[in-house]
């Protein structure tokens, strides 16, 4: 099963560039940039990723980030990342930025985009892995700083495709950001957001019918709601799951409950993602492959789910075309 997930090809769509910084690049980047990280070594760090929560996890993940500087370090940080996605037959990725992360420790937004763009646009030329670079407001700040972000983002809308809502999301519902997503509608993005996680059920239905999202990231609390299941099915709205995050983060206390293939079941477009691959614990291919192992997913689940990212994604009819087929041609 191994072999065949490692020759699907493979989208991701569900991704947050902070969330594949290794320790082995945080302690270098730490080092060049003459910070002390509060850890011994690397082993220290990874002993630390022990979450019992989203907002457990966040708060390494913001800590971890603060070693992130200039352009070059986004550049590495984003290379890394498309060198596994190279090395794991990812051919097209839709990845996630927090930029207030950055611009609130006095990073600028051009440093922060021309780093990750450069390094998109060299796998595109290199390997052919394309991208498309989704803005995130952290759902956690106000909506007035989420509107002076996207201000801030205006002078690079040609290198961003949309906008989606991460962080903190219980007590942070969707509906808060009403206005920064028709904003954000009226400059022609796309719009995704995080909902499902921990919150309820009702925070999907606000993001559809309030923030008019195309996808929704998380989403696995839509089990609860079986009008929502049926409107998901129906629309075929897809849902970015990340089943290694979701065991990490609690969400589930172990693989072996998750309800990825419960959804599948009922014909709602489920999509496999990494979410943050170096705190839980692996990339696409390892999530794939726990579904294999703790869920017993059959190969043609897996085809199913793989064929979903492609439909889910932003790529053009035709590149989507061409990819189904490589997928229905594996043996
Ligand atoms: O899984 C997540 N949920 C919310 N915010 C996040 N920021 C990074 N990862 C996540
Ligand atoms: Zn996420």
């Amino acid at each position: 099963m191994k072999q065949f997930i490692a020759a699907l090809p493979k989208v991701e769509l569900h991704l947050h560039i902070e969330g594949t910084l290794e320790p082995e690049l945080m302690f270098a980047l730490a080092e060049r940039n003459g910070i002390k990280l509060p850890y011994a070594d690397v082993a220290a760090l990874r002993a630390a990723y022990d979450f019992h929560n989203l907002q457990s996890f966040l708060d390494l993940y913001y800590q971890g980030a603060a070693v992130l500087q200039t352009e070059q370090d986004f550049f590495d940080l984003t290379w890394a990342y498309l060198s596994r996605c190279q090395a794991q037959h990812v051919v097209h990725t839709e990845l996630f930025f927090d930029p207030q992360t950055h611009l609130s420790r006095g990073i600028e937004m051009g440093t922060v985009i021309r780093g990750i763009s450069r390094a998109l646009d060299q796998a595109q030329t290199q390997w052919g892995i394309s991208s498309c670079l989704i803005l995130c407001f952290l759902r956690h700040l106000s909506q007035e700083d989420a509107l002076a972000t996207l201000e801030a983002a205006l002078p690079y809308l040609d290198k961003i495709q949309g906008v989606g809502l991460d962080s903190s999301e219980l007590g942070n519902p969707p509906s808060k950001f009403s206005e920064v997503f028709a904003r954000a509608s009226a400059l022609g993005l796309k719009a995704v957001a995080h909902a499902g996680e921990e919150g309820p059920a009702s925070y999907i239905w606000e993001a559809l019918d309030q923030l008019k999202v195309c996808r929704i990231d998380h989403g696995v609390r839509s089990v609860d709601d079986p009008r929502l299941i049926a409107r998901l099915a129906e629309e075929q709205i897809p849902l970015t799951v990340c089943p290694l995050s979701n065991t990490r983060l609690k969400v589930f206390d172990k693989m072996a409950d998750h309800n990825l293939l419960q959804l599948l079941d009922q014909d709602v477009c489920v999509t496999v993602n990494s979410d943050d691959p170096a705190y839980f614990g692996g990339y696409l291919q390892e999530n794939f492959e726990a579904l294999a192992r703790d869920l017993k997913a059959s190969r043609e689940q897996l085809r199913q789910l793989a064929l979903n990212g492609v439909q889910a994604s932003w790529l053009p009819v035709s590149r989507k075309k061409t990819l189904i087929a490589e997928i229905l041609m594996l043996p």
